[in-house]
């Protein structure tokens, strides 16, 4: 690339999220390598933008590192610098310890900080005036997540031309805890500047457009919003601003093809074997965070063991725990209390080689996942909240044998979608158990029932349909 082309707008369609779809890592002998970023938002869109060789303006996952744009096999990956403070003060802070357990329900209290606030208006500051400087005239730009709220209409006031997305990937929070926002109208007025705003669910596009009325004063459509369909619309001046829901999800074919595949069958096999080929391996694959619920299905496994509905003989249960946002002290102290359930499950009932549960802080690639989700009889995904979570529909989508059985909150987003799963509340232990135990002995005609349900749903309803509601809808691509 010339210097001339490295910074002239040139991309027609570009993704801005807080992080690059890879991080940079620094090694202990100083040397620098990128790795794949963490959680949902990064997994559901890189397959899908490198298929377009669009541009990305993220976040390299680094305080105080200058890297210049570069080409990744096509896609142009334009890193937006944060300095330590902004790491502190927008990434920990503001998007973390306000926005994350502000809209995931209070499940922890949330933390308001006017420091924190000044450095996300700072930041999203900077990440208009970047993607103003990637996108090329009259270009779609396809801003992600809670971090970012203020750059649509940061935006649109130095690029009118373009056309503008928005896509929230946690839960829109109900009204009454919105309101809490000391900043609550400056999100409101920041989203706005979108030309279409998505959210996974019809409710959060509901919550939005009633703020948008009280806090805002704009005169929003009453009718009920559906899925992929009916959205919501404002008048802002001389545009109309839609309001949709679009559950996203996964390259379900890709999992599926990988999880046919002989080397990831063998390994299911081996992963079986090395876990002493127990009765039922239960598994958990989840960033190490408090709404995942991580804790509250190691609690309902203790007092299963305890009451003697499961033997530790016949168990394994295999928990993976992405290591995440590891300097937020809500994420610290629920780390401690984890590995001390899991060092007390163990201590009771572990054998010399035979723990109970088999406890990874560590991230896997997509393969050894893909082998984890084939060798586990029950996938546990209990999250006090979650916007849509993709490990469940990535379980689903692996188990092209009709195995396996889904214990799912109704409080994820994919609740909506997986009715087949054995849905529980998760504030509702002895269901969360009984459904454990349920899930462990089904009878595999009916397991097979429910999985092929699920496998439906998922292999038709991919991440790339989702992109194109979401595109189609925004005016970006022709409707089919
Ligand atoms: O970037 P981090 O702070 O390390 O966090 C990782 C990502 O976590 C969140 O993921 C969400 O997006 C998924 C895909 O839509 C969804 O299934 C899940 O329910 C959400 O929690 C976060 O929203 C992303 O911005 C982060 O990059
Ligand atoms: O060791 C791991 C654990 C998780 N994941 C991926 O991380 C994403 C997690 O997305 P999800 O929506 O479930 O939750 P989030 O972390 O985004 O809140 C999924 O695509 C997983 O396959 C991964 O690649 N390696």
């Amino acid at each position: 690339m010339t210097d001339e082309q490295k910074t002239a707008p040139s991309a027609d369609f570009v993704v801005v999220a807080n992080r690059l779809p890879v991080d940079l890592e620094r090694t202990s002998d100083g040397a620098q390598r990128w790795t794949a970023s963490p959680g949902g938002l990064v997994s559901a869109l890189e397959p899908f933008l490198r298929s377009r060789k669009g541009a990305w303006v993220g976040w390299p996952g680094v305080p105080d590192v200058d890297v210049e744009e570069f080409d990744d096999d096509g896609l142009v990956l334009h890193p937006v610098t944060l300095t330590s403070a902004e790491v502190r003060d927008y990434y920990e802070g503001f998007s973390n310890a306000t926005l994350w357990p502000l809209y995931h329900d209070v499940v922890a209290p949330p933390v308001f900080e006017r420091r924190w606030w000044d450095s996300y208006v700072k930041v999203n500051r900077r990440f208009a005036e970047a993607s103003a400087q990637v996108a090329a005239h009259g270009a779609t730009v396809w801003i992600q997540d809670y971090q970012l709220q203020l750059v649509p209409t940061m935006l649109r006031e130095l690029r009118p031309d373009l056309r503008i997305g928005f896509f929230l990937h946690i839960p829109f929070p109900p009204v009454e805890l919105f309101m809490q926002l000391p900043w609550r109208a400056e999100i409101v007025r920041g989203l706005i500047g979108a030309d279409l705003i998505g959210f996974h669910r019809p409710g959060g596009a509901q919550n939005f457009l009633w703020l948008a009325r009280q806090l805002v004063g704009l005169e929003p459509t009453r009718g009920a919003v559906g899925v992929r369909s009916r959205p919501g619309m404002v008048q802002v001046g001389d545009r109309t601003v839609r309001v949709g829901a679009f559950p996203i999800s996964i390259d379900a074919a890709g999992l599926d093809t990988l999880a046919r595949s002989k080397g990831v069958i063998e390994r299911a096999k081996q992963i079986r074997r090395d876990l002493g080929n127990p009765k039922a391996v239960m598994l958990g694959v989840d960033r190490l965070d408090y709404t995942k619920g991580i804790d509250l299905r190691l609690q309902a496994l203790h007092e299963l063991l305890h009451e003697e509905r499961m033997q530790p003989e016949d168990v394994a249960f295999v928990q993976l725990a992405t290591p995440s946002r590891e300097r937020v002290e809500h994420y610290q102290r629920m780390r401690g209390e984890i590995e001390q359930m899991v060092g007390r499950i163990n201590g009771e009932f572990a054998r010399v080689g035979h723990p109970v549960v088999h406890y990874l802080h560590q991230s896997v690639n997509r393969t050894e996942l893909a082998a984890f989700f084939s060798a586990a009889d029950v996938m546990v995904v209990t999250p006090l909240r979650d916007g849509m979570n993709l490990v469940c529909k990535e379980y689903v989508a692996c188990r092209h044998d009709l195995g396996g059985a889904l214990v799912l909150s109704e409080f994820a987003g994919a609740a909506a979608e997986l009715t087949s799963a054995f849905l529980v509340n998760p504030h509702d232990l002895d269901g969360v158990k009984n459904a454990l135990v349920a899930a462990i002995t089904l009878d595999p005609a009916e397991g097979r029932r429910r999985m092929r349900a699920m496998r439906r749903q998922v292999l038709t309803h991919d991440v790339d349909r989702w992109a194109r509601s979401f595109l189609q809808a925004l005016g970006a691509e022709p409707v089919d």
